[in-house]
């Protein structure tokens, strides 16, 4: 791979297969997936329940392995990794944001957003880039109170701090805002993006929503383990659209 290639592809994938079981119960979870998520930008994936949304995400993070194929981040190839120098990838360049806050219900905010430079002994970590990170999620007023003192919006925005914290190449959100309602979903979307695009940062979503996808710069849909379209500029309408014509007339 050229280097030019490296530098605009925060993580892709490459004729992914993911195979679960064997014989009888065997699922092609994934089928021959290639999709590259380029630097900078906030892209969606969407398709039906059981597409394999899930396995791409968990695969392209190197939370899970494939069966075929590979999976970079940047232009490291995870499956040239022992398990110690894959923790140590998505410990250093990959952050994580889950449907479930997951805050340590003892820490103040900002020892929660802190917390994956403390687990890395990175010191006092980039000051000036964590300042702005906690202007950029809004919570400047709220830094020495306890998840417990939070709205779930405030909570999930703490979350995408603590997943910026320590300058990874690429976030990877599940179902960000499926504990949120619709205006605090709104906000953590909306700040998910501003975090991608002013911190030229990457962000790949897991989602169900529509609306959800909308904030996206582009949407990844797969079907029965495949990639089968990509969308530019997405709307709610345009990807609810999308989405009905997966659905098997009756
Ligand atoms: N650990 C596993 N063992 C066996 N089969 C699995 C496992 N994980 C996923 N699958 C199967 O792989 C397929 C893809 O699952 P995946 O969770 O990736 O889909 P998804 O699009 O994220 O679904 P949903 O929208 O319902 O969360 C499904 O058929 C699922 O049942």
């Amino acid at each position: 791979m050229t280097t030019a290639t490296a530098t605009r592809t925060a993580a892709r994938v490459v004729e992914a297969v993911k195979v679960y079981g064997r014989g009888d119960t065997e699922v092609r979870a994934l089928d021959g997936v290639s999709v590259d998520f380029p630097v900078g930008r906030f892209t969606a994936i969407m398709g039906p329940s059981g597409s394999g949304k899930s396995t791409l995400m968990h695969c392209a993070a190197g939370l899970d392995t494939l069966t075929s194929g590979a999976a970079y981040i940047g232009d490291t190839d995870l499956g040239t990794l022992d398990d110690r120098r894959l923790t140590l990838l998505r410990r250093d360049r990959v952050g994580f944001v889950f449907q479930a806050f997951n805050l340590v219900p003892t820490l103040t905010v900002a020892e929660n957003i802190r917390l994956p430079l403390d687990l890395a002994g990175a010191g006092n970590g980039d000051s000036e880039w964590l300042d702005a990170l906690i202007d950029v999620v809004g919570l400047r007023d709220r830094l020495h109170h306890r998840p417990s003192e939070l709205s779930g919006g405030q909570q999930q925005r703490v979350a995408v701090a603590r997943a910026f914290a320590g300058q990874p190449d690429v976030v990877f959100a599940d179902e960000p805002t499926g504990n949120l309602d619709s205006r605090a979903g709104g906000e953590v979307l909306g700040l998910l993006g501003r975090a991608a695009r002013q911190t030229s940062r990457t962000v790949v979503m897991v989602t169900h929503d529509p609306v959800a996808a909308a904030h996206a710069d582009e949407v990844v849909f797969l079907a029965d383990g495949c990639l089968v379209d990509r969308m530019e500029s997405p709307t709610a309408d345009k990807v609810l659209d999308r989405m009905k014509a997966f659905e098997v007339p009756s």
